[in-house]
């Protein structure tokens, strides 16, 4: 272990994060991370409900123009109030298109580039609210803690952090710097994910049972394309896969934490995780090989298990399952379903509701959805289609983003969502690797879930920011 990183854990074992330790996240050792799941957490401020001063404009600063960030900018361009001042990448050419983009428009943002830290230098500008993280996921928590410091608010990519050290920092930062610090859960945003949240606060489902949620999506060709080719920034992603747990744990686990009222209402307890073997990334990798050299070492590698399902038990008695699967030839899911006393919808494969033990048929589907159709949907739900970004929902989520900040509301996701949900990862990688058994999940919200409010949605409030077409 590097010097500078005993002294990170050292200070981080004290409770002391100050200035953001820059650089790559490491995983931490399996007995850190097991003291750190039973860490007790003394709250400095509750940040859950928390509603920062009004910014009636939102000056943006965007980092990571890869193939997910440049969709951010198109959208947050469309968003009344948002001035995108400054963008960054560590590749100068991604900059100067983006750029080139918003010619003509009332955006001129400044390009930062060239070098793995130039973002600091965007971060300490005293001109920006918001910091936009789009990043590799090695680069979340360094940069998320860094701008709340510098006294930014954050919205940032899935997963927030790698390792619970990381998840730690994120709370006590936000905390103490009393700023937002969001993860960008845009399945949260998702229209039949509305509709069911919606649908439970009207007691549809009667008590939640079990939910269960899932990131299954078969991107074996996209982690094994070249970066020169388009795909991941140094195969980043890739490498990702070198780690044997539950890696995406957000998708599914967002929208189900959200209707289980997890963190305002009831909280995790503990998780057991189990991962079949690597059926595909070392033979993929092995087979590339053969013909091109440029996959060589990656076929030297050994590759976490293909399909991981990971098992929560809730304080209250209530059970999540979650998978994670991303190279086997399976149709898309996010399972997305929701199992209740007096009924039950399914995302995927296709929708399905019951009342009771009877399913609705079609026509009763439909008026379902006309009743429970959210204010976000109603308000902007048509216009977020068209300007899209996974058929709308990435839109809903920037738009509710920049419309809370605007009207000073709390954030639909705080800190602690973004903590517990990215928690999972490591949590379940302890577990794989300790032949499934169980590990605390940690309270990020030092006991406030007790008390802490559910999620709004409805627009109370706020709902005044007008889209851009
Ligand atoms: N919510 C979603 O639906 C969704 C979908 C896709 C990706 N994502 C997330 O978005 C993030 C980015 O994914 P991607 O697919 O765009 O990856 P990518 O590799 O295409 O892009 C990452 C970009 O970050 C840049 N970068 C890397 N290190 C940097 C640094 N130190 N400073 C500045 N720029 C740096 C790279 O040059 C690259 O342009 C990931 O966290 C991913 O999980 C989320």
């Amino acid at each position: 272990m590097s010097n500078r990183r005993r002294d990170f854990i050292k200070l981080a074992g004290l409770g002391f994060v100050g200035a953001a330790i820059p650089g790559f996240s490491q995983a931490e050792s399996p007995e850190r991370l097991y003291q750190l799941s039973r860490k007790t957490h003394l709250q400095q401020f509750n940040m859950s409900g928390y509603a920062a001063p009004k910014l009636p404009t939102v000056r943006v600063g965007i980092v990571g123009l890869g193939m997910r960030g440049p969709g951010a900018v198109d959208r947050l361009s469309k968003i009344e109030g948002v001035e995108i001042k400054a963008l960054c990448d560590l590749i100068p050419e991604r900059v100067d298109k983006m750029k080139a983009k918003l010619t003509g428009s009332k955006h001129q943002p400044a390009g930062y580039y060239g070098s793995a830290y130039a973002w600091k230098k965007m971060f300490d500008r005293n001109d920006l609210d918001l910091i936009y993280i789009a990043t590799p996921w090695d680069w979340h928590t360094p940069m998320a803690v860094y701008a709340m410091e510098a006294g930014k608010h954050v919205a940032v990519e899935v997963p927030a952090a790698k390792t619970l050290e990381e998840c730690w920092q994120l709370v006590e930062t936000s905390e103490r710097t009393k700023k937002h610090c969001m993860m960008l859960e845009n399945c949260c945003y998702d229209f039949f994910e509305l509709m069911t949240l919606s649908m439970k606060r009207d007691g549809f489902f009667g008590e939640i049972i079990h939910t269960e949620g899932a990131y299954i999506h078969d991107l074996l060709w996209l982690n094994f394309m070249k970066d020169s080719e388009g795909g991941y920034q140094d195969m980043w992603r890739l490498k990702e896969n070198f780690r044997d747990g539950n890696l995406y744990p957000t998708h599914g686990l967002g929208p189900v934490c959200q209707i289980m009222d997890i963190n305002r209402g009831d909280q995790m307890d503990y998780l057991t995780s189990l991962s079949s073997h690597d059926f595909h990334m070392a033979a993929k990798a092995r087979e590339l090989a053969e013909k091109d050299n440029f996959y060589a070492s990656f076929a030297e590698k050994r590759y976490g298990g293909n399909m991981n399902t990971t098992i929560i038990k809730t304080k209250k008695g209530r059970s999540i399952m979650i998978q994670h699967d991303v190279t086997s030839p399976r149709p898309y899911s996010r399972l997305h379903t929701v199992s209740g006393t007096q009924g039950y919808a399914q995302k995927y494969p296709e929708p399905k509701i019951s009342k009771g033990h009877d399913w609705l048929k079609v026509e009763e589907m439909k008026a379902l959805e006309e009743k429970y159709t959210p204010e976000i949907v109603k308000k902007v739900g048509e216009l977020a289609k068209q300007i899209g970004g996974h058929g709308g929902m990435d839109f809903m989520m920037d738009w509710r983003l920049i419309d809370c900040l605007r009207n000073g509301l709390p954030l639909d996701q705080d800190v602690y969502d973004a903590a517990l949900w990215s928690a999972i990862t490591p949590l379940s990688e302890w577990s794989v690797a300790n032949r499934s058994n169980s590990i605390d999940i940690p309270d990020f919200t030092g006991g406030s879930w007790k008390t802490n409010k559910p999620v709004e949605i409805t627009l109370k409030g706020g709902g005044t920011t007008k889209v851009i077409v």
